[in-house]
């Protein structure tokens, strides 16, 4: 039974529960419309994320769609039509309606991003429909699991756009055949639970939703159970080593490490080895 955190019970779009010590689960909660985002709910994303990011009593995170049908059916393309961006933006000429428009795209960026520079690990379980914006959160996330059924697609140029959110940038360093990422960026067809495993999209296939978010909470538990300062210290580096060379990557890793080589958790974690005992770790 998950118990409900007080702090984060203002979200009006996102439910999240501690179905564990340590571990939050959000789950988007417009399931009427297929969890599909307006501008509010993208605001609170990133609020929500940043406030995870440093909460010292959350050591990891689940993040789920709810109701039966969908994972996210992406942007509302309701509540979009009528946007200011959609629309032309406004200003006197050229230069300024783009400016505008430019900060609204980065603004959004970064709220999908929040979910990326989340310091605590993020595993999401995408089932049903997992279209455009769905697969730009995916994307986002550290860890993916889907469920068999599941229909993804980056649907943006069925929309008439070029993904903007993070799809075009992020999937390509997520798997590894750049011809794949392009036949399903440019057709928008959806792919299945077993194509994404099979082009190492996700890293594992369940049987449905409930399963699904069953091993992430369990996945989550385990991170849980670890040093946080390993932990996110692994994610941060290894995030920075998708974006860098192998030499700066060392080099960035030499100087996060010449900090936090000093912590407590090593001795602890050194010591519980030798007793084979479980380590207890200081918040983070
Ligand atoms: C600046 C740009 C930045 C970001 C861009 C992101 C791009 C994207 O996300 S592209 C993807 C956009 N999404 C779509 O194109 C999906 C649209 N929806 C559908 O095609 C269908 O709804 C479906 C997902 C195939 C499901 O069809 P069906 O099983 O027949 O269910 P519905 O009755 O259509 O849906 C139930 C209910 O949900 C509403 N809804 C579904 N998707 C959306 C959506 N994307 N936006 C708004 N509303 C959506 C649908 O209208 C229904 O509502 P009712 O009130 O029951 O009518």
């Amino acid at each position: 039974m998950a118990s409900s955190l007080p702090a984060y019970s203002g979200y009006k779009h996102f439910q999240t529960t501690s179905p564990a010590p340590w571990i939050a689960h959000v789950q988007i909660n417009r399931p009427q419309k297929l969890n599909s985002f307006h501008e509010e709910m993208w605001l609170e994303l990133r609020s929500l994320f940043n406030a995870l990011s440093t909460d010292s009593s959350i050591r990891s995170v689940v993040l789920s769609g709810a109701g039966d049908r969908a994972f996210s059916a992406g942007l509302d393309v309701v509540a979009a039509s009528t946007t200011e961006t959609l629309q032309g933006g406004k200003g006197a000429d050229v230069a300024r309606r783009a400016a505008g428009i430019r900060r609204h795209i980065l603004e959004f960026q970064e709220c999908i991003s929040a979910i990326e520079k989340c310091e605590k690990p993020v595993i999401c379980v995408l089932h049903g429909i997992s279209y455009g914006l769905a697969v730009d959160i995916a994307c986002a996330c550290d860890v993916r699991i889907v469920a068999r059924g599941a229909r993804l697609a980056v649907k943006e140029v069925d929309i008439g756009l070029a993904a903007d959110i993070g799809s075009l940038s992020r999937l390509p360093k997520c798997v590894g055949s750049m011809s794949w990422v392009k036949e399903v960026c440019l057709s928008a067809r959806e792919f299945g639970a077993e194509e994404a495993e099979r082009v190492g999209f996700v890293s594992r296939v369940v049987e449905d939703k409930e399963k699904g978010i069953e091993e992430a909470v369990k996945l989550a538990g385990l991170i849980a159970t670890k040093s946080p300062v390993a932990v996110q210290g692994t994610k941060e580096i290894l995030n920075h080593a998708r974006d860098h060379p192998v030499e700066d990557s060392l080099r960035y890793t030499a100087i996060w490490n010449s900090a936090n080589l000093q912590t407590d958790d090593i001795k602890a974690a050194l010591f519980s080895t030798m007793k084979k005992t479980k380590p207890e770790f200081a918040k983070l």
